[in-house]
């Protein structure tokens, strides 16, 4: 299949591309040495994980060598816990010791974990050196790949400490998507359902037709759901690249209790998809409260996600604690907790919900369990 290109083009940024298709691995050598801020780079870190590093560290390795690269590689371990600060500070340790300066560049190989910490340790090293993007999961090719959001987790939650600073290049090879898990493709999957919801009844329905299509991994629905996600969280950073314009929070569908149910099971325990996917349902019920949220929405999105291998999760924590998580969110301001609620397909609000009101949710959501 030919690889698709989407430019993602924000205001005051270098315009990257984001190449989706199935030899763009292949190719990441040849595609570095024509852009500018890492062609001449002399010296390339591969940060990569565990799993990825046997699978793809080889081949990203020799395609960057051929052409004409230095190469080192340090792989952190796989999973969620190894982003954070420790795993930070190790990596920062490492690229001093090989003597990277300020003229090279970071490669993250490997799905968002990977691809968040080392935007993280790219954007803070030597306050700042190029990264490229090499996603090889569904949910990094779809979403944390593209847009810049770099970061750790704290113990008191996800993504507390981090930076904005965009990729130089993603290269969205689809061939390594052969190896990830049912697990992992569900995961992707619902950030793909949530930019449907978020962006349009188009999108969303052609999401509920194409949903067996996608858990049985067709190739071309694959790469046209990566494109139409990539498409429509390029546009939405293009026009509020930091969130500071009320348009990109419209991404954190799903992530209030999504945030609150990762942090509180263990990191890593759901994946950030089945948190996030558990995290739309409770935002869309609330939502059907706080914003005339249709219960036809409500119900559509159950069937989209349940269709997508996302059943709700048999888990729950204690109302308070849950609320007591929410409140580190980001989204929280005046200590009122803050989330996106569909006001219908394509149309959202960010609402700041009183405790009394998120706590009987909470207390129905629990009960459900
Ligand atoms: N920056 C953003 O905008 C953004 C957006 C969404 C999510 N995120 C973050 O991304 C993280 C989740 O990313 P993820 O779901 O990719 O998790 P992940 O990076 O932990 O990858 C999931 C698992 O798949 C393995 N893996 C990766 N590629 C593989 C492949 N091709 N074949 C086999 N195994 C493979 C990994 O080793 C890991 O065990 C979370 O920390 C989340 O907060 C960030
Ligand atoms: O890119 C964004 O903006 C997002 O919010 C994408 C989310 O899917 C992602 O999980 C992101 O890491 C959440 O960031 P946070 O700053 O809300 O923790
Ligand atoms: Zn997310």
């Amino acid at each position: 299949m030919p690889a698709t290109k989407v430019v993602v083009n924000i205001p005051g940024e270098v315009p990257y591309d984001v190449r989706i298709g199935d030899a763009v691995l292949e190719g990441l050598g040849t595609s570095l040495k024509r852009l500018p801020a890492v062609a001449d780079a002399p010296h390339l870190l591969i940060l990569t994980d565990t799993n990825v590093a046997p699978l793809y560290l080889d081949a990203a390795k020799a395609s960057l060598k051929i052409a004409g690269f230095r190469v080192s590689d340090v792989v952190v371990p796989a999973g969620e816990e190894a982003k954070s600060v420790a795993v930070a500070g190790e990596v920062w340790n490492a690229m001093a010791a090989l003597g990277l300066t300020r003229d090279c560049a970071v490669v993250a190989l490997g799905g968002g974990v990977v691809g968040d910490l080392a935007g993280f340790v790219a954007s803070t090293y030597m306050r700042g050196i190029p990264f490229v993007q090499v996603p090889t999961t569904l949910l990094a090719m779809v979403d944390s790949s593209v847009g810049g959001k770099t970061g750790v987790n704290l113990e008191a939650g996800k993504n507390l400490v981090g930076t904005f600073k965009q990729p130089a290049y993603v290269a969205a090879c689809t061939t390594t998507l052969a190896t990830l898990d049912e697990r992992e493709w569900a995961c992707g999957c619902a950030e793909i359902a949530k930019a449907a919801v978020i962006d349009s009844d188009e999108f969303f329905f052609w999401m509920m037709d194409h949903a067996e299509a996608m858990v049985a991994r067709a190739d071309a629905v694959v790469a046209e759901a990566i494109a139409r996600s990539v498409v429509f969280k390029a546009n939405v950073v293009a026009a509020d690249k930091t969130e500071s314009r009320g348009v990109r929070e419209c991404l954190n569908y799903g992530h209030t209790l999504g945030h609150a149910v990762e942090a509180l099971a263990g990191f890593g325990t759901f994946s950030h998809g089945a948190a996030v996917a558990e995290g739309m349902r409770f935002a869309a019920r609330l939502g059907a409260d706080v914003v005339g949220t249709p219960p036809e929405l409500v119900e559509a999105q159950g069937e989209l996600l349940d269709g997508l291998g996302l059943p709700s999760l048999a888990w729950s924590a204690p109302a308070e604690e849950m609320l007591a998580a929410m409140k580190r969110d980001k989204k929280t301001r005046g200590g009122q907790v803050r989330f996106v609620m569909p006001r219908d397909i394509g149309a959202w609000e960010l609402v700041g919900v009183d405790d009394a009101v998120i706590l009987e949710h909470l207390r129905a959501w629990e009960a459900s369990k």
